[in-house]
């Protein structure tokens, strides 16, 4: 782990938003389930997507499923954070809910692509931003794979963007490694300021 800013998210300021982002499949949401199963208090942005749900999502939990002219409209209507293109999917943060969340004080977080993380590093430049990445590549085809959640076509394209955002490693603050997810979890609590 190397941060080049002092106690990211500790001290007596209020807590700074803290952005997750990696590569497909490199086991953001599961971190991130598995920190909210102990800390429930830390807060989650939910995204709006024009991505269908997979089995078992939930509209308003895991996402906000929109059509193409309801992002149209997030947009036109300057609702959103950022948002960027994904594997042929569009993905935003409502502005709103994170501002009010940050100003109550709250651990807030965003799981988001590297697209995503750029565009809130020029928006909130106080933001904290963290890579997870993987042990290995072979370990991202793998977990990608065994999901399962995607046809071979859609992975194809989720991997290509891997080998563009794990280029991009640099521009963030903090690297994790998900080796084990217990592990990360602990390390973005603490980089968050919880536990
Ligand atoms: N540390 C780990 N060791 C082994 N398997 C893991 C680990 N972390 C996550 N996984 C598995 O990897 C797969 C992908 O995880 P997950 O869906 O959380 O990734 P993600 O980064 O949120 O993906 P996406 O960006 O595509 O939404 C899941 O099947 C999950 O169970
Ligand atoms: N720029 C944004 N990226 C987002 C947002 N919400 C999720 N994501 C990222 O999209 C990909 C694909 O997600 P999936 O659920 O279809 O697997 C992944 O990297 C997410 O982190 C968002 O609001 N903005």
């Amino acid at each position: 782990m190397d941060s080049p800013r002092p106690e990211p998210g500790h001290g007596a300021e209020r807590p700074r938003l803290v952005v997750l982002s990696g590569p497909s499949a490199v086991g953001k949401s599961t971190v991130v389930a598995h920190m909210r199963a102990q800390h429930p208090e830390v807060w989650l942005s939910v995204s709006a997507t024009t991505r269908h749900p997979r089995p078992g999502e939930i509209d308003g939990k895991h996402y906000r499923f929109v059509d193409q002219p309801q992002f149209d409209k997030l947009i036109a209507n300057d609702e959103l954070l950022e948002w960027a293109e994904f594997a042929g999917n569009r993905y935003g943060t409502p502005r709103q809910a994170v501002l009010d969340k940050l100003a109550a004080g709250e651990p807030t977080l965003l799981e988001i692509d590297v697209q995503g993380a750029r565009q809130v590093r020029k928006a909130m430049p106080d933001a904290l931003l963290v890579f997870l990445a993987p042990p290995s590549w072979d370990e991202l085809v793998r977990r990608l794979v065994g999901r399962g959640t995607e046809t071979e076509e859609v992975r194809e394209r989720r991997l290509a963007a891997a080998r563009e955002e794990l280029a991009s490693e640099s521009e963030f603050d903090v690297t994790l490694v998900n080796t084990t997810v217990e592990d990360v979890a602990r390390e973005l609590l603490t980089l968050m300021g919880v536990g």
